[in-house]
């Protein structure tokens, strides 16, 4: 008799709803991006919510929705949509002092997509866990890269990169802590399917599991074989 086989199931492609999910998520921080802009005085970057979009949308979605999402939203506003702070957008943004924290967005929505997929399939999103999650990529990824560039055209490394942590960093940690916590009661109370259609892979042990079925009805060909010869 065959032993039964567990086949493990993989997930493949994007479905509609997938892209729905992506598309509401860009949608999100193009609302984030536009409604908040609070300017600072020594700094030519805005304090916004940009970053609770881009730390929401992998948290949420996974790597590769919350990847897209996010590039969904980069392509729009750098195509020409007014959707980067103070309502810019266009190419011209990636010559200002913010193009750094553009660019390095899609880079933090990778790092907490990968990381909280990860921690995901182990169990379950744990807040701390999650909260650390975001820390690394939607502020130590960001600010590796916006504050830099920031240094470079503002021409004062030093004073950018003081005034940036002293400015952005307490909303910045406040908006990782709101992230974590949504996305922990949402983990909770409607775990977001995996992305894409769920395809039977067979993994090593069901390819044994089959190899000693096949072994063991060879035998038991041979015991009848056997037999009628006997016969
Ligand atoms: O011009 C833009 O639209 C980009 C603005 C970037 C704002 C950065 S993102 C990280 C840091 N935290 C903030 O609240 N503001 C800066």
């Amino acid at each position: 008799m065959p032993t039964t086989v567990t086949a493990h199931v993989r997930y493949r492609g994007l479905t509609s709803r997938d892209l729905a999910l992506v598309a509401v998520f860009a949608a999100l921080i193009a609302a984030l991006s536009v409604t908040v802009a609070i300017p600072i005085p020594f700094s030519p970057v805005p304090i916004t919510l940009q970053t609770l979009g881009i730390m929401l949308a992998p948290s949420l979605l996974g790597w590769k929705r919350g990847s897209l999402a996010v590039a969904t939203f980069l392509a729009l506003g750098l195509a020409g949509l007014p959707l980067f702070a103070g309502g810019r957008g266009g190419l011209a943004v990636l010559a200002g002092p913010s193009a750094g924290f553009i660019v390095s967005w899609i880079f933090a929505a990778l790092v907490i997509g990968l990381l909280t997929d990860l921690m995901v399939r182990k169990g379950r999103y744990s807040f701390w866990q999650g909260l650390v999650i975001n820390a690394l990529g939607g502020i130590i990824v960001i600010y590796a890269i916006g504050v830099p560039w920031m240094a470079v055209v503002l021409g004062d490394a030093v004073l950018a990169s003081l005034l940036s942590m002293a400015v952005f960093l307490p909303g910045d940690i406040v908006k990782a802590v709101v992230t974590a916590a949504i996305a922990s009661a949402v983990f909770r109370a409607y775990p977001i399917p995996p992305a894409g259609r769920p395809v039977a892979d067979e993994s090593a042990d069901a390819a044994e599991a089959r190899d000693a079925d096949t072994a063991a009805d060879d035998t038991t060909e041979d015991t009848d074989s056997s037999r009628e010869k006997k016969a």
